[in-house]
């Protein structure tokens, strides 16, 4: 995020910018998609995150191409390119040990830089994965304010008793504090936390300063998210903040320049917001 600016850019190959960037919906339509955007950004932007949904609507050869793309950017730009697989598993445990070797082991042709996860079976029941991305020298992203408004159905409720009432995403935040705690700069157990929640961190009692990782902000561009709102939203936790963006900027796709410089004004427009 020094080097790049704050911004990631989402791999999302919707069938709608397939046909905008004259591509098939197929497996080669999302390889090709996603082997270009890695070719235009590699080396130029913080993070790439691929949208696990999108290639594997097309099967195992949709998944390999995911695999391909991965691959890709490891080997972008002079020191490769972080990635987020963004495929948001969670699973009980057993099953869970299952998805962190699928994702967060060396070795394994799905395994990105960090895998976004569901806290919502029991933020417990994410341990192999914890495990896995600390051993590997991996990271997690911990769904807990998520851009979408059903969300605050399940994240804003309160549970516990007496003195203990707290809000599910203000456990989850508190779950992953205490797993950062003492990393310097930032511990490897991130949360997403949409750019488009207004003050419902404040509302739920979320500190967010206090997890001492990064911070994943879906919702920038397509969703409607700007500076304004990633300045509001996270307020004094700006810096550990990665904003993150796919429609917004594959929309200027798919020429690679256009594709370069919707990347850039986006990560500069974040880096107004998240760092002046
Ligand atoms: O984990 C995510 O990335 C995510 C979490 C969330 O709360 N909201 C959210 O939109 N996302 C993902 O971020 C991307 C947003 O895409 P755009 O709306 O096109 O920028 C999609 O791939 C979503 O699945």
């Amino acid at each position: 995020m020094d080097s790049h600016g704050p911004l990631c850019v989402g791999i999302d190959p919707h069938p709608g910018l397939l046909a905008a960037w004259g591509l098939p919906d197929d497996a080669t339509g999302v390889r090709e998609f996603g082997l270009r955007v890695v070719e235009a950004l590699g080396g130029h932007v913080a993070a790439l995150k691929p949208q696990s949904a999108l290639f594997e609507r097309h099967g195992s050869r949709g998944v390999a191409a995911l695999e391909e793309v991965l691959a890709a950017a490891a080997a972008a730009g002079p020191s490769g390119t972080l990635t987020i697989v963004d495929a948001k598993r969670g699973d009980i445990g057993s099953t869970m040990a299952g998805y962190a070797d699928a994702y967060l082991r060396d070795g394994s042709p799905l395994a990105g830089d960090a895998l976004t996860v569901s806290p919502y079976l029991g933020f417990g029941s994410l341990t192999p994965a914890v495990e896995a991305a600390l051993e590997s020298g991996r990271g997690l992203f911990v769904l807990c304010l998520t851009s979408n408004p059903e969300g605050a159905q399940v994240q804003h409720a309160r549970t516990g008793a007496g003195a203990d009432v707290r809000s599910v995403a203000a456990r989850i935040a508190a779950e992953a504090a205490a797993l950062n705690e003492g990393a310097d700069p930032l511990g490897s157990i991130g949360l997403v936390v949409g750019a488009t929640i207004g003050d419902a961190a404040r509302n739920t009692g979320v500190d967010l300063p206090a997890v001492n990782g990064p911070l994943l902000a879906p919702g920038v561009g397509a969703q409607g998210a700007g500076a304004t709102e990633l300045a509001a939203v996270f307020g004094d936790a700006r810096r550990q903040v990665l904003a993150s963006s796919s429609r917004g900027v594959l929309a200027a796709g798919p020429d690679a320049a256009s594709l370069l410089e919707a990347a850039r004004a986006a990560s500069r427009e974040a880096a107004e917001a998240l760092r002046g």
